[in-house]
């Protein structure tokens, strides 16, 4: 008996082609990159190879010169589109947690819900609540940024990147601003939502989480996805890994 044949599964993002030069620097060389959902993709690589410029053009921040950025199927290049309905559905956290340092910690969560889907006060207020809890910052919610340290300030900036329950997250070295010792209490938040199922795409110098969260680790360079795999395969075993250096040289 022949098996029914299923079809695959299409990725929540599929960027395609994708270019992206400023001026002379080639900095996006048609790279190809899948993320499926419930997944978390590691983005690694030296600095300067690309890997913000591919989150933020996937974010519509950047605009690209060629290539596919697609959610669910839906080109998000089309000039049909609407850039921030798009951009609504993904949430982006950066290394500087860009919290509004004159509003409390719930009024920062509970903008976005206000202005972006038109939620009431109390809808967005009781949704920043909830996930400033999940992100256990539930003590913090009537705090100002400058009270909080730069941990507690990268928790409340990603419980504002949640708020909305975005389809991907996008995370941008959100772990290089904080001192050493508060780095642990973001991967280890970074760490459960992949556990429950948080579609996540994170650039990062961080080759603890990758081993640790990742499903897929993609070394860049050149502009595009050299190498992509599970982490044992793209960073060697614990006992025996492979640096950035070996890997760029490998490829050179
Ligand atoms: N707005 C910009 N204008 C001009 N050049 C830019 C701009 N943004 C990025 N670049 C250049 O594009 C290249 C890629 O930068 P990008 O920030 O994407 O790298 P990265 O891999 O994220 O680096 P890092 O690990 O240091 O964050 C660099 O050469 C950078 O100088």
């Amino acid at each position: 008996m022949t098996e029914p044949m299923t079809e695959p599964t299409a990725p929540l993002l599929r960027v395609a082609g994708l270019r992206k030069s400023f001026g002379t620097n080639l900095v996006l060389d048609g790279l190809d990159l899948d993320v499926a959902e419930h997944s978390c993709v590691v983005l690694i690589g030296s600095s300067g190879s690309g890997k913000s410029t591919l989150l933020r053009a996937v974010d519509l921040l950047e605009e690209v010169d060629d290539g596919v950025i697609e959610l669910r199927g839906v080109d998000l290049a089309d000039p049909w589109v609407d850039a921030n309905a798009a951009r609504a559905r993904m949430g982006m956290v950066f290394q500087a947690y860009n919290l509004f340092p004159h509003m409390s910690v719930l009024a920062n969560v509970a903008l976005a819900p206000r202005l972006v889907h038109g939620r009431t006060k109390d809808e967005a207020e009781s949704a920043a609540v909830a996930i400033l809890e999940r992100v256990g910052l539930g003590d913090k919610v009537t705090a100002y940024p400058d009270h909080l340290s730069g941990g507690q300030q990268q928790r409340a900036a990603i419980a504002r990147a949640l708020v909305n329950g975005p389809e991907l997250l996008l995370l941008d070295e959100v772990t290089s601003a904080l001192d050493p010792e508060l780095v642990g209490e973001v991967l280890d938040l970074l760490a459960e939502l992949r556990t429950e199922g948080t579609t996540m795409l994170v650039a990062t110098h961080e080759m603890g989480f990758a081993r640790q969260a990742a499903d897929l680790v993609c070394f860049l360079d050149g502009g595009r996805v050299l190498e992509s795999g599970p982490p044992e395969q793209v960073l060697g075993a614990p006992e025996q890994p492979r640096t950035r250096e070996f890997l760029a040289r490998l490829h050179a």
